[in-house]
């Protein structure tokens, strides 16, 4: 196990009783202070993945540690170590804000500490919301209450399982910059999301699962750059019917309507705009503008899937 692991997975294998096999040697090491992403299609294992982690699924075989307690044989040390932010809100909607972050804390056995409460209630922008029934609340202040539920007794790991999901852009900006607070301040922080911009924009490094099995684990930056495409489009003066033979050999494809010409290379790739200029002024296409675009994560996303 690496020192700096907030949770660390070996051999984790989960086959329901019906005998599907939902999780297939996962190996995986959780950096304590690192937002961590977990990707995947519907279907593919992280509620799985997470349930077994904190001990709502009990693993077939393998081995989880979270903040170094074993969590089949160190449980009740191993589950206070996490928090968990569940899809559904499920809260006392007559209850006060206050009393139901309080309220969580106690199942914890945790003694009363109103300054922590407090602390947590405004660091997610709770606190003029302190004394309000739950119901009274906006869809995005239940969240953030939810978030503050999972914090009440003050662990070091948390996992938020879609955050974002019925969330609209700009509620989801201003969680995505409470998250990042949270992380700041210590809190490791694992979140399953179908909304890939979510990964591009928050995680530090990024897991994709796919039927059952971690294909990938990787930085995000390195994904991007290894991973990732870049396109030039050359804008074409007078739309082409077909892309002229000479051409045939350069990863050129032309657009239905004959207007523009996309050359598609490897991020990392070294290339020769002039050459790529000189070959289509050859064949007597001359661009009227020409731009660059990068794949992102969710095309990236896209071809790891289908790949498998
Ligand atoms: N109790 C169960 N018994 C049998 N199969 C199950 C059980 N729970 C989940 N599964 C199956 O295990 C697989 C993984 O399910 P899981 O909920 O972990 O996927 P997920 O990645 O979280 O999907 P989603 O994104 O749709 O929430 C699915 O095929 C699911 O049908």
């Amino acid at each position: 196990m690496q020192q700096d692991s907030a949770i660390h997975i070996s051999g984790l294998n989960k086959t329901y009783a019906n005998g599907f096999g939902a999780l297939s040697n996962i190996n995986l090491d959780i950096k304590r202070g690192e937002i961590f992403a977990l990707l995947g299609p519907n279907g593919a294992g992280k509620t799985t993945l997470i349930s077994t982690v904190c001990g709502i699924v009990q693993p077939t075989s393998g081995r989880i540690t979270v903040a170094g307690f074993d969590s089949a044989q160190q449980y009740r040390a191993a589950r206070a170590a996490l928090g968990l932010v569940p899809q559904e809100i499920s809260t006392d909607a007559f209850e006060s804000v206050w009393n139901t972050v309080s309220f969580s804390r106690g199942l914890f056995g945790k003694p009363r500490n109103d300054a922590y409460i407090q602390d947590v209630l405004k660091r997610l922008s709770l606190w003029d919301k302190k004394d309000e029934q739950i119901r009274r609340l906006s869809g995005g202040m239940k969240r953030r209450v939810m978030i503050a539920k999972a914090l009440s007794h003050e662990p070091s790991i948390l996992f938020l399982d879609e955050p974002s999901a019925g969330v609209d852009v700009e509620l989801r900006k201003s969680m995505w910059a409470q998250v990042r607070a949270l992380r700041d301040a210590g809190v490791t922080i694992i979140l399953t999301t179908h909304y890939l911009e979510e990964a591009e924009e928050m995680a530090d490094r990024i897991g994709v699962i796919n039927k059952g099995k971690l294909i990938l684990v990787e930085d995000k930056h390195t994904i991007m750059q290894k991973m990732g495409k870049r396109q030039m489009i050359f804008v074409l003066r007078q739309p082409l019917a077909t892309l002229p033979a000479t051409l045939h050999p350069q990863p050129l494809v032309l657009d239905d309507d004959g207007s523009t010409l996309t050359w598609t290379y490897d991020a990392q790739a070294e290339i020769d705009i002039s050459a790529m200029l000189d070959q289509l002024q050859a064949a007597g296409i001359r661009p009227k503008d020409i731009y660059s675009r990068q794949s992102n994560l969710e095309e990236i996303f896209m071809e790891l899937v289908e790949a498998v």
